[in-house]
Parts: structure tokens; C-alpha cells; sequence
């Protein structure tokens, strides 16, 4: 297997090749004219070129085409192969994010046949999707390069595997981002879901889709434990409304076609491989570097407080969701009866405040935070979140079982050696 070195420095830079043969230049410079010319070709060709080149740097954090072929389409068709009987082939969107990774490393575990997705975009460090890409690799599971607003990308993996499940964990992530960047959250969020579904609404026979929604849904919603059932109409940010029209677009989907739709509000899922735009991994980094932390406060310096949830039960809760999903009932955009539309919170169902996350980092990482408290800015945060799973463990017997001071000490362990930290040389986050 490559290591992740040769995968970002690939050994054969291509087959451009330089001409360095001048013999027929000097015969188009032969006169003024002739170079005036010349010279005015020169120009529009490098104005092109550019406008080109920057038309390619803006797409590229979206489009690639670097898939198809016959290699290609068998590196798919090995990958998606089911191990056990009874087993199911699954398309994971967002394979080499954080939840993504995860869930498709426990799916190969058991057997299941897995493919992945992905874009490999810049929102955080693309070197830590790779290396999780390349953990996946070992485990003889195929990503494919590529955006969800791909269409024909889409269609032509459904051409060459049946996939019997989707996973659709690919999306723009981050409560605060999206006060940077709103158009992000509409490019994944909505209009990569719509073609998503699209596809799975095409497809003969129709995948069943479980797909990440999120705690945020319930925003300014007071009434706890958050359920299913409590109001979703009060987004605090537009990563929030993203995520609550996912929901009712998922609806329509499965109302008109008959798709098998499970949607899952994640609580602040954390853990090893996570996502370094998120507090306690941001936090972690600042502490080893004896950078402050900032510390949001709520009204009268209340705590923010989260109902953080263990990357291994959120996977727990995933597989359960994929395994319990039911079947669509229609094919070739047809619909032939009703089908499962389902909603299910993901939490550990004991919310824990930040400044106590923080305690448990210190104590773990054996280094006191720099705590800086400002007041909560209007950033699209809510105060609180905590879940009641009680939908989810009668369905499928979901059943959180880490807690933040232990979830926290695996997070750490694998944090101090990933970035090097148990090494002499540290090496550069
Ligand atoms: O459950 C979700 O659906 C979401 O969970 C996550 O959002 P959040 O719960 O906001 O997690 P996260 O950023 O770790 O902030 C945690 C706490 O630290 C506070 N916080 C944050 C940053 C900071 O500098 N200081 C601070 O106090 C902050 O105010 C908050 O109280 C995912 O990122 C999101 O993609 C989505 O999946």
C-alpha cells in the first residue's frame, strides 16, 4: 500500500513533456508583422489560459474527473463486494470525514461491502482526510474522488454497483462557518443532497439512505431532553436551516418515490480522527501550544453546555439505523408503496459544559488551558443540547456508552500520537 507521503508526492509527475526544438519559431519571427502578430496570439493565449486556470481553481474544491475506466470501475465493483451473508453494499458519502471513516471501517469489519465518496475539500486540513483515506485503503476500501453535485459521477456508480444502502455523511460542517461562507452549506447541504437523492430515486433497485442531520435543528427550541418530536422552526444558524430543509426535502423524496429515508441528529459528535474545527479539538491544539482558548459564555455568564456524543456510539447508531432502514419501494423513479421515513436523535443524553470539557482536557493533556471567557457572539451557537434517545433505542436499541472523561482520554491518546507528540521531534499541525 502507498504510504500517505507517496500519495501526495507521486513519484511520476506526468507525461507533459518540453519542446525545445526552436526551429519554427525562428521562421514565424521572420518579420515584424509576422511578430507583431505573434505576439497578440501570445497574449490572448495567456489571458485564456488564465481565466481558465482560475475557473479550474474555483471548481476544483468541488469537481474532479478523475474517475471512469475500466480499473477504475473494477477497483468500485471489488470494494463494494459483501463479505457475509446476509450482508449489505453500501455508498458512503463523506468517507473520509470524520464520521465517515469511521462508519465505513466498522461496515468492512462485519462484511459489508463498502464504497466511498469524496471531495477531499479544503474546509479543514485535506492532509488528515488522506491519511484517514489511506487507513481506509489498507482496509481494502475504495474512495472515489468526487463532488455530489456530480451527477453523471453518481449515475455511473449506481451503473456498476446495486448498492443496497447509502450512507450520506458528506456535508459542509460548522455551526460558525457559515457566517464565512453561506454558500458552502447551500453547494453540500441542499444542492448536493438534491442530486443525491435524484440518483437514488433513478436507481433500479432503489438504496435505502440513512443521512447525518444534526442537533442543531432544534436551535432556540428550551424544552429538554430535545426530542424528535419537539419544534425544528427556529434555526440559530444557516448550517441549522440546511440541515432542517434536508430533512423536509428527504420527506418529499420519500412521500413521492418511495425511498427508505432515515435521518440522524448527531450531538456534537467527538473523538479520535475528529474534525479540527471543533472545540475540543481546537482547544487541545491550543493548550499543547500554550496558546489561549476562548470560552464562550451565555446570558449572565451562564456555561454553554453540550450533550457531546462518542465517535463509537454515534457509529453504533449508524449501523443500527442502516440495519433497521426497510426498503424502498419504488424503481426507475416510480413509486410502488409507501416506505420508512424515520428521525432519530444521536446523543450520550448527559450534556457536560465547556469549561468542565476543558477540565477534562487539562487533566488528560497534564497542561493547564489559558482560558479566555468572552460572551457568546451572535454566531449562529446555541446555548445547550441534550438528547432523548428513547426513539432510537426502541427501534434499533441504541445505547450510548462513553462518557466524556473517557471518550476525552482516547481522543488525547490518539491526538499526542498522530501530531507526533510522544516522539522527540513534534511535528507541524
Ligand atoms: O451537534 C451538532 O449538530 C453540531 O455539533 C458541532 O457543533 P457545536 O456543538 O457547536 O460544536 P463545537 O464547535 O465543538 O462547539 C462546542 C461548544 O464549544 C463552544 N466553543 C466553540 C469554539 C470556541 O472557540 N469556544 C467555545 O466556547 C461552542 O460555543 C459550543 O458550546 C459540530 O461542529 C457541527 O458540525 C454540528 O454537527
Amino acid at each position: 500500500m502507498p504510504s500517505i507521503e507517496d500519495e501526495l508526492f507521486p513519484s511520476t509527475p506526468g507525461k507533459f513533456k518540453i519542446d525545445r526544438s526552436n526551429r519554427q519559431l525562428n521562421r514565424c519571427f521572420a518579420s515584424t508583422s509576422t511578430m507583431f502578430l505573434w505576439a497578440l496570439f501570445l497574449i490572448a493565449l495567456t489571458a485564456s489560459y488564465l481565466s481558465f486556470q482560475s475557473f479550474v481553481d474555483s471548481g476544483s474544491r468541488y469537481l474532479t474527473a478523475s474517475w471512469g475506466g475500466i480499473q477504475w470501475e473494477k477497483q468500485v465493483r471489488t470494494s463494494a463486494q459483501i463479505h457475509r451473508s446476509g450482508g449489505i453494499s453500501v455508498l458512503v458519502t463523506g468517507a473520509t470525514g470524520f464520521v465517515g471513516s469511521h462508519v465505513s471501517l466498522a461496515l468492512r469489519k462485519r462484511g459489508d461491502g463498502v464504497v466511498g465518496l469524496d471531495n477531499y475539500n479544503n474546509y479543514y486540513d485535506p492532509s488528515l482526510k488522506r491519511a484517514r483515506a489511506s487507513l481506509l485503503s489498507s482496509r481494502g476500501i475504495f474512495v472515489v474522488e468526487g463532488d455530489l453535485n456530480d451527477a453523471k459521477l453518481l449515475s455511473k456508480l449506481f451503473d456498476v454497483v446495486a448498492f443496497t444502502h447509502v450512507m450520506h455523511l458528506a456535508a459542509q460542517a460548522g455551526v460558525r462557518y457559515a457566517l464565512e461562507n453561506p454558500q458552502s452549506y447551500v453547494h453540500s447541504n441542499i444542492a448536493g443532497l438534491v442530486n443525491l437523492l435524484e440518483t437514488c430515486k433513478a436507481a433500479n433497485p432503489q438504496p435505502a439512505m440513512v443521512w447525518a442531520s444534526s442537533s442543531s435543528v432544534y436551535g432556540l427550541n428550551e424544552k429538554v431532553p430535545f426530542s424528535e418530536s419537539d419544534r425544528t422552526d427556529q434555526p440559530a444558524s444557516l448550517y441549522a436551516a440546511t440541515k432542517k430543509a434536508g430533512e423536509e426535502i428527504t420527506h418529499t423524496y420519500n412521500h413521492i418515490y418511495g425511498l427508505a429515508i432515515t435521518g440522524l441528529r448527531f450531538f456534537t459528535v467527538y473523538g479520535p480522527w475528529g474534525r479540527p474545527d471543533m472545540a475540543y479539538f481546537s482547544f487541545t491544539r491550543n493548550i499543547l501550544q500554550g496558546k489561549p482558548i476562548t470560552i464562550y459564555r451565555g446570558k449572565n455568564r451562564v456555561d454553554l453546555a453540550r450533550d457531546f456524543t462518542f465517535i463509537d456510539d454515534i457509529v453504533k447508531g449508524c449501523l443500527g439505523s442502516l440495519d433497521s432502514s426497510g426498503k424502498s419501494t419504488g424503481s426507475g423513479g416510480k413509486k410502488r408503496g409507501s416506505a420508512p421515513y424515520r428521525i432519530f436523535n444521536l446523543g450520550n443524553t448527559s450534556p457536560v459544559t465547556v469549561p468542565i470539557l476543558v477540565d477534562i482536557l487539562e487533566k488528560h493533556l497534564k497542561v493547564k488551558a489559558k482560558r479566555n471567557f468572552v460572551e457568546m457572539p451572535g454566531n449562529g451557537d446555541v446555548p445547550f443540547t441534550h438528547a432523548n434517545i428513547s426513539s432510537a433505542r426502541k427501534e434499533f436499541g441504541y445505547k450510548p456508552t462513553t462518557d466524556l472523561e473517557t471518550g476525552l482520554k482516547k481522543f488525547v491518546r490518539w491526538y499526542l500520537s498522530y501530531y507526533g507528540y510522544n516522539t522527540k521531534a513534534k511535528l507541524v499541525q
